[in-house]
């Protein structure tokens, strides 16, 4: 389908994403030079979608953010050389880096590979405002624990959905032998016996991810056994444990609902590839669903299952073989549409909270009305007065959202909306692909926190989507310094 953009192009929109520069570093000893090496998009970006297009053909899936995120922090753990592989190139992993430098380490991230070296790590309290970023910078704690008795780390970021406490961690620390203060808005955190970690017995009261993360981390240097319960069953988790198992590590449960960690002093570097993402292959099923198309994509592990039979009962075509999957939307005849379902979201192996806008997006496209209950994030309804500007039908309640489909006469058209958070943020993205006419999104750098090359990925199906950067430099043509804030 010609597009609008195409046959008078408007200098402002550039496509594809601009590539981030990737800097070698290796200056331990200026933190500060590394934070700016370590640049992250400006938020002034929008994206721009002429929407209605259907999709077809291939999406390779980038590396799992929040394994990367967590695998970045756990080479803390590692004396000598971590090279990891498929790391998703995002803001958030660069930040991760900029939080790993911050300590010490050195750092090299080209492309998709980051080689890490902890050896000269002298600090033990990363930059509170990378901290701030993210969450799983906060995750750093567990590894500067384990591995020098004492770490001071800044109160974690991350998207806005809920309060998000750290009390699990605080408390699973504690089983751990350390000390834990919050004080002027950091966790100090030292090993009560003034030298290490030792193992523990802790039960969380919730299977938090980071926590168990973090904890496993920490447990992995202790002095002795851990024994932790009621922990994430996260393919994440999975993927961290096959990490720290990599490098010396004796992990053993990860999956199952209880983690035993038999403490080393030290773990060694490694060669590791992260896991693909399970979340952006989830999104590339729902932008596939929502504009009726039939896309592939790999690769891709089995790790969607409760989410899966959403979306097959709903009557995609879903085929999973090997590492790739085709899911098919296309309506088999007239009056054949997807019909709506109800999702309650839950740790895994539930209905992943991380796919719960997305999934409203297309909700308020199908046959019947639909009941969401967000259970994880008490406050992960930011996106559906956005979507109401689409010309969405839903409303909420609390946390939970009464989502009406088409029954109600819905035409998504498109408008001007603004994301608040990174999943929300694509909820908008799919909505604008299933709109009539243009859409133009703000706040894009939440979304960029979790896509890689999204609008490369997107155009290469079919889509019209295109970033336009208020900070181009159209003089030079070329991406001016000033894109990226230093
Ligand atoms: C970087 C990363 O991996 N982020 C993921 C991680 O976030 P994150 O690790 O922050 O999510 P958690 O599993 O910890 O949070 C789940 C729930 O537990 C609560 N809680 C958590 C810790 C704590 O000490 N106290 C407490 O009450 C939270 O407020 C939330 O309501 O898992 C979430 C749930 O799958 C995902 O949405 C995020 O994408
Ligand atoms: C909630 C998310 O990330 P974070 O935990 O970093 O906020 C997410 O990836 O959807």
């Amino acid at each position: 389908m010609a597009s609008p953009f195409n046959p008078n192009p408007n200098p402002n929109l550039s496509s594809p994403t601009p590539k981030l520069p990737h800097p070698k570093i290796h200056n331990s000893q200026n933190p500060k030079l590394l934070s700016s090496y370590l640049l992250h998009p400006k938020s002034d970006a929008k994206l721009i979608i002429n929407g209605g297009s259907r999709l077809s053909g291939h999406v390779t899936i980038s590396g799992s953010k929040n394994s990367a995120l967590a695998i970045l922090a756990a080479t803390l753990c590692c004396s000598g050389t971590s090279k990891l592989k498929n790391v998703p190139n995002l803001s958030d992993t660069r930040t991760m880096a900029s939080i790993l430098g911050s300590l010490g380490a050195e750092i090299e991230f080209s492309d998709n590979e980051v080689v890490v070296n902890t050896d000269r790590v002298g600090s033990v309290e990363p930059e509170s405002s990378d901290i701030g970023k993210l969450r799983g910078g906060f995750f750093v704690i567990g590894p500067l624990l384990g591995r020098f008795g004492e770490a001071v780390v800044g109160l974690p970021g991350g998207c806005d959905i809920g309060a998000r406490p750290i009390d699990i961690y605080v408390r699973g620390l504690q089983a751990l032998g350390a000390v834990v203060e919050v004080r002027d808005g950091k966790v100090q955190a030292y090993a009560a016996n003034g030298k290490g970690l030792v193992g523990g017995r802790f039960h969380l009261d919730y299977p938090s991810v980071g926590a168990t993360e973090t904890l496993m981390m920490a447990a992995c240097m202790a002095e002795g056994k851990t024994f932790l319960t009621n922990v994430a069953r996260e393919p994440e988790i999975i993927d961290l444990a096959n990490f720290l198992t990599e490098s010396g590590a004796c992990v053993q449960g990860a999956g199952s609902d209880k983690i035993y960690i038999c403490g080393k002093n030290q773990l060694h570097g490694s060669e590791y590839g992260i896991m693909p993402d399970r979340v952006e292959t989830g999104t590339f099923i729902l932008a596939a669903a929502i504009t009726r198309s039939c896309i592939s994509m790999s690769p891709v592990f089995c790790s969607l299952p409760s989410f899966l039979d959403k979306l097959s009962g709903a009557g995609c075509k879903i085929i999973h073989r090997h590492n790739n999957l085709q899911i098919s939307a296309v309506p088999a005849s007239r009056g054949h549409d997807l019909r709506g379902f109800n999702v309650r979201t839950q740790p895994y192996p539930g209905f992943p909270t991380d796919l719960q806008p997305q999934t409203m997006a297309l909700l308020s496209t199908c046959s019947v009305a639909s009941i969401i209950e967000e259970s994880v994030f008490e406050n992960r309804m930011g996106h559906v007065r956005e979507l109401q500007k689409f010309g969405a039908k839903i409303e909420v309640c609390g946390s939970t959202a009464l989502v009406f489909g088409k029954e109600r006469g819905i035409q998504f058209s498109g408008t001007q909306v603004t994301a608040t958070d990174l999943r929300g943020g694509m909820s908008l993205v799919l909505a604008g692909l299933a709109s009539e006419g243009i859409t133009e999104i703000s706040g894009v750098s939440h979304i960029d926190r979790g896509y890689e090359n999204l609008e490369t990925k997107l155009c290469l199906i079919g889509a019209d989507i295109k970033r336009l950067d208020l900070n181009i430099d159209h003089t030079s043509n070329s991406i001016a310094k000033s894109t990226y804030a230093i």
